[in-house]
């Protein structure tokens, strides 16, 4: 039996993706909150042929603490979306006091659950969480994850295309290590389980790693002022919850890039920021997922120079970013 649930259910990202938890078998509980429309999604969601059952609720009744009461898994993609011109960043000043309070209601009802963070800039929000769950006396570093997942599917389609061969799209994977927030995202594309031609320049995998760290803004400046991507979001948010499902039923062996404080796993934390040669508490690299959340965080492994002067371009926006949600929280009353 697994309960998921989505907080912002009704949105462009939170439509989609509940229409994926709910296609998804191992799901047997869905609940879906929004601040409008969660009757009518959930009432449209529940007449689709799967096992979960699906429950909507709005703010008035409590309706956050009953869609979290029981939660194994909640799925946050509440909040705005980027517009043309904006950084993610620029989103923090709303964001941060809506994942503050939903954090707020996750620590109160479900403070077991697994938490995965889509809303942006997620560098803050997933420190945010994480100081709210503090101040509730109930955070567990493994239980809390920033999506990054959205990155990591961009590489894997981008490298295909590279190769001029969509079908391998689903097979290839590249680590994307970092944050999620252009710079700091750091495709480590000498890993790719595919190949790059032999005859790909320098110049060539500076652009598609250009491209890899702001295919948001691709998508943002395509929907011109409708919002940011949604869709491909949506897929990714689905696949990486799907992990973590399978990962609290028990399977072993499964990785994913996450952004994760490094104290989920001390000894692999610690190893990670020697590796990267700075004292940062959170991190997004591959991570081994197990009944748990994190069962360990692995090395970033050898990088090319290029990628090591990537890495260290990323660690200082990283560090602003994660001062920047920690405060957040010092300076707000709970
Ligand atoms: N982590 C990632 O890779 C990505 C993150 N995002 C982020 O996801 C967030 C959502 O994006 P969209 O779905 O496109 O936005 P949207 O505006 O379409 O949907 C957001 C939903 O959140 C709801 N909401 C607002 N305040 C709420 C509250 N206090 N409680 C519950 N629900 C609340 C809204 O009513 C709306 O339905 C944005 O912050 C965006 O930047 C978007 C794409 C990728
Ligand atoms: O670009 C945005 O604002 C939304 C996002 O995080 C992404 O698409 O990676």
């Amino acid at each position: 039996m697994v309960k998921a649930v989505v907080l912002g259910a009704a949105g462009g990202i939170g439509q989609p993706l509940s229409l994926l938890l709910k296609h998804n078998p191992l799901v047997t509980s869905l609940g879906l909150y929004d601040i409008v429309n969660t009757p009518g999604v959930a009432a449209d969601l529940s007449h689709i042929s799967t096992p979960a059952k699906v429950v909507g609720y709005l703010p008035a009744d409590d309706g956050l603490a009953k869609v979290l009461t029981g939660a194994d898994v909640v799925v946050i993609p509440a909040g705005v979306p980027r517009k043309p011109g904006m950084t993610r960043d620029d989103l923090f000043k709303i964001n941060a006091g809506i994942v503050r309070d939903l954090a707020t209601g996750i620590a109160k009802n479900a403070p077991k659950a697994f938490v995965l963070v889509i809303s942006n800039p997620v560098n803050s929000t997933v420190p945010i969480v994480a100081e709210v769950f503090k101040q509730h006396g109930v955070f567990d570093p493994k239980r809390l994850f920033g999506v990054t997942t959205l990155d990591v599917v961009r590489a894997s389609t981008f490298v295909a295309e590279v190769l001029g061969d969509l079908s391998k799209a689903p097979s290839i994977t590249v680590p994307v290590v970092g944050g999620h927030s252009g710079v700091t995202i750091v495709p480590l594309l000498s890993q790719s389980s595919a190949a790059l031609p032999a005859d790909f320049t320098q110049d060539a995998r500076v652009t598609l790693t250009t491209r890899i760290q702001y295919g948001g803004d691709e998508v943002v400046k395509a929907k011109d002022g409708a919002g940011s991507a949604t869709l491909s979001m949506a897929y990714a948010g689905a696949e990486f919850a799907e992990k973590i499902i399978r990962a609290l039923r028990g399977e072993t062996g499964i990785v994913a890039p996450s952004f994760v404080h490094l104290e989920s796993d001390p000894a692999s934390g610690a190893a990670l920021k020697k590796e990267i040669g700075k004292d940062l508490e959170y991190f997004s690299a591959p991570v081994e997922l197990g009944p748990q959340g994190v069962a360990s965080i692995k090395p970033l492994g050898a990088l090319t120079p290029y990628e090591k002067t990537l890495v260290d371009a990323a660690l200082p926006e990283l560090q602003t970013n994660i001062d920047k949600g920690v405060s957040f929280i010092s300076a707000s009353k709970l």
